[in-house]
């Protein structure tokens, strides 16, 4: 069925949607991964965001039901040269098409992937609307560049929880409340007990937090101190998520007051938000980041990895000298994570966590636990 992709500065692409009829908007970015297609889509970061896969053939391993990083598909559409509709892989249990279709998210295939994602290097992520409706490109042009901006978007509400709840090693269960307290999961006492702010968190984060033998409580985004200072936790840790890190002020105004109190720790998001309440400034980068081949250099160790990536924003600390730079992108020079020089406060801007990606900067969890345990960053 033949589909069109309009982009909010005129330009436009025919190809055909694979899922049917409908219609989908949103900032159109492009992932430079050759695989991983299942865990982009459930990445509740990429909310309100049209992903164009830069490599040609997408679908062919399925979908499985393992690969998921929260229970459901945040990307209002996929855009791709070209969708595998036979998959082969012992471990699929459906389609690409099938499973977008399932979820109501728009396919689209057969444009030039490599045409959108050089016009998009250029000029930048823009707003864009795919249609089978039938309507021309100009009507389209004018319907993508009345959506909203992703510059001052606020969308950690759409994907964030609304009640505390504990991981159970496949996914969220809702935590035993005393009144509007939580409680820890039973038999933590003695353990290691982090509180996670999840503004839209990726599975996979809890899983690895979980294999450093964390106890965790997740909490939502606007979770307050008075509550946390009743829960005593050792550290803190703050989620990835959507949107524009500086519409979060409450948030922000509540990780300032935990950084004077507990370690904390934070990836994207989460690091945006740390770097904000700790005085620092953000901004839209160009394009973003996204991708699984992002080189990243640790300054600890003077060794480069190779990372998962997933941000439209980036914060500036330059100006704040109680804060050391400890990473940094090798592509074009951006924060990649800090460290308070005398507080037990670091993060990272790209994901340790993978998920999909290299393993490289999977020591993040290891450096998280020990800082919890030891009040120090190492
Ligand atoms: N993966 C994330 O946490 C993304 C952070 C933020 N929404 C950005 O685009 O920069």
């Amino acid at each position: 069925m033949k589909a069109i992709l309009a982009l909010e500065d005129g330009t436009w692409f025919a190809g055909q949607s694979f899922t049917g009829p409908g219609e989908a908007g949103g900032e159109v970015i492009f992932n430079t991964g050759m695989s991983g297609y299942q865990e982009i889509l459930t990445d509740p970061s990429y909310y309100g965001q049209m992903v164009c896969m830069t490599y040609p053939l997408i679908g062919n391993y399925g979908v499985n039901l393992e690969d998921v990083e929260s229970s459901r598909i945040h990307c209002p559409a996929l855009i791709v040269k070209e969708c595998c509709k036979e998959p082969s892989n012992w471990r699929s249990k459906e389609s690409l098409p099938d499973y977008l279709k399932r979820h109501g998210i728009m396919g689209l295939e057969g444009i030039d992937t490599r045409a959108l994602t050089r016009h998009l290097r250029i000029h930048g992520a823009m707003r864009g609307i795919i249609s089978t409706a039938d309507l021309t490109p100009e009507e389209l042009v004018a319907k993508a560049a009345a959506l909203p901006s992703m510059e001052g978007a606020n969308l950690v509400d759409f994907v964030a929880p609304k009640e505390p709840y504990y991981w159970d090693g496949t996914g969220p269960v809702p935590a035993t409340m005393d009144g509007d307290l939580p409680l820890w999961p039973e038999n933590s006492e003695g353990s290691l007990r982090v509180i996670v702010y999840d503004y839209g968190i990726k599975w996979n984060i809890l899983r690895l937090l979980a294999a450093e033998n964390l106890t965790i409580l997740v909490v939502p985004p606007t979770f307050p101190v008075h509550l946390v200072k009743k829960l005593a936790p050792n550290g803190i840790f703050l989620s990835n998520g959507p949107g524009d890190p500086a519409t979060l002020t409450e948030a922000i105004a509540i990780i300032r007051e935990l950084c004077e109190l507990y370690p904390v720790g934070g990836i994207c998001l989460g690091h945006q938000l740390l770097g904000i309440a700790l005085g620092g400034t953000s901004f839209k980068l160009k394009f973003g980041h996204h991708g699984i081949n992002h080189p990243v250099r640790d300054d600890i160790t003077r060794k480069i990895e190779i990372s998962s990536q997933n941000h439209g924003f980036c914060v500036d600390i330059s100006n704040l000298d109680f804060l050391e730079l400890t990473h940094l992108n090798l592509n074009d020079q951006t924060l990649e994570g800090f460290r308070h020089k005398t507080k037990p406060i670091f993060s990272v801007q790209h994901h340790p966590e993978a998920g999909p990606g290299p393993h490289d900067s999977q020591y993040f969890f290891a450096r998280f636990r020990r800082m919890v345990e030891t009040g120090q960053v190492q």
